[in-house]
């Protein structure tokens, strides 16, 4: 079993002394959907950085134009954490057009800049936006959050202030479907254990007495065909399995056709079907324990059940106990609740599990694609443009 401790996070504050002036957007390329999106609203892509020396796999980014001839005096609050090294030149890149500080300088500098702040710029669940932080930021316009979940944020309670919430399902969809496959594969070949037989260089071990499923040809089943589902299905089309898929609220015919899938109305026939279920969902009241005691009966006792969404999304009760009687075969998380779980959870002690410390967005590429989609929406709302990614409350 795998534990540790979330990367780092990237959170930051935008703070303008006047009226936003960037003619921007802010892009990555390989975003495609994203690109089309917004080369539909004529974005003007002439300004480049590189991420790093090409001998270090940098690349040369296109970043939307900014108007250096006009005065630009913002300033960026931005606390990368561990991703420093990662986002090194984007960060040299903004500090052109904006002065940089930390939430830890607004924080010491309340009275002096809690009038400037127009966005805050956020990396997974920080800084925490409460009343009190959305009260001393009068002028705030836009939360902009770096990853595609946003359960985090009370979106009502940030709209009555009048602030547009962003996210970025464009950045996340690769990482977060690679990490989908990963745990599935993990899970079926029994790499973690291997792993530990070969540390402890076990010598009464025989591959025969400890066998695995094979992903190959078995069914996936996925429940949430958004963004990361798809490419998780065209991911899983290459491995031959028999995709099943449900959404709550939406057939996608395209979907279906371009991978072969098949969409099963009710739930209850994916969960009945599938060799490996995947929770793609995000975390909203409706998906909230949406796998518990009765779904997980309806699994065959040979499934997997992969978490790749929010630990919420499954009542985890019920789940130790589906695990412990053997209801089903075994299950990989990425996400559990809390985050970490506390050192004697009953999920940790159990050996048909995986568990991973949500690094589903937790590479290089997923980082500084997130920071410039962030970026991109931020700078939108800033500019009165149309948002290339808006959540609205419910
Ligand atoms: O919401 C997401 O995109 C991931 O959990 C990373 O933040």
């Amino acid at each position: 079993m795998f534990r540790g401790r979330a990367f780092g996070l990237l959170k930051s504050l935008h703070l303008m002394d006047g009226q936003p002036n960037l003619a921007c957007k802010f892009i990555h390329p390989a975003i495609t959907s994203h690109v089309h999106h917004c080369q539909k609203r004529n974005v003007d892509y002439t300004q480049s950085y590189k991420t790093g020396p090409s001998s270090a796999g940098g690349q040369t980014r296109n970043v939307p134009k900014i108007m250096a001839e006009q005065e630009l005096p913002g300033v960026l609050i931005l606390d990368i954490g561990g991703t420093h090294g990662v986002l090194e030149n984007l960060v040299a890149f903004l500090k052109k057009h904006f002065r940089l500080i930390t939430m830890k300088e607004f924080l010491e500098n309340k009275k002096e800049m809690s009038k400037k702040i127009q966005s805050v710029f956020m990396f997974e669940c920080r800084p925490t936006i409460d009343r009190e932080l959305l009260e001393s930021l009068p002028n705030l316009k836009v939360i902009a959050n770096s990853g595609v979940g946003v359960d985090h944020l009370d979106l009502k309670m940030i709209s009555n202030f009048g602030v547009k919430v962003t996210n970025t399902p464009h950045a996340v969809a690769d990482s977060t479907a690679d990490i989908g496959m990963a745990l599935m594969l993990a899970s079926a070949r029994r790499l973690v254990e291997g792993c530990q037989i070969s540390i402890s260089r076990d010598t009464k071990y025989f591959a025969v007495d400890w066998l695995g499923v094979e992903v190959t040809r078995a069914t996936l089943g996925i429940i949430g065909m958004g963004n990361i589902g798809y490419k998780v299905a065209q991911r899983a089309k290459a491995f031959e399995m028999k995709i099943l898929y449900h959404n709550r609220n939406q057939r996608k015919k395209e979907e279906e056709q371009a991978v072969g899938a098949h969409y099963c109305e009710k739930i209850e026939d994916l969960l009945q079907q599938s060799d490996f279920v995947m929770l793609v969902v995000n975390l909203t009241p409706e998906t909230c324990k949406l796998i518990g005691k009765r779904e997980l009966g309806l699994m065959k006792p040979t499934a997997t059940l992969i978490n790749i969404s929010r630990g919420a999304v499954i009542d985890q009760d019920a789940l130790v106990e589906a695990l412990q009687k053997k209801v089903i075969m075994a299950a990989a998380l990425d996400v559990t609740y809390p985050e970490p779980l506390p050192r004697d959870h009953p999920l940790l002690k159990l050996d048909n599990i995986i568990i991973t410390p949500h690094i589903g967005t937790a590479t290089v590429q997923a980082i500084r694609m997130m920071a410039e989609e962030a970026i991109t929406n931020m700078l939108a709302v800033l500019n009165g443009q149309p948002i290339p990614s808006e959540v609205f409350p419910r």
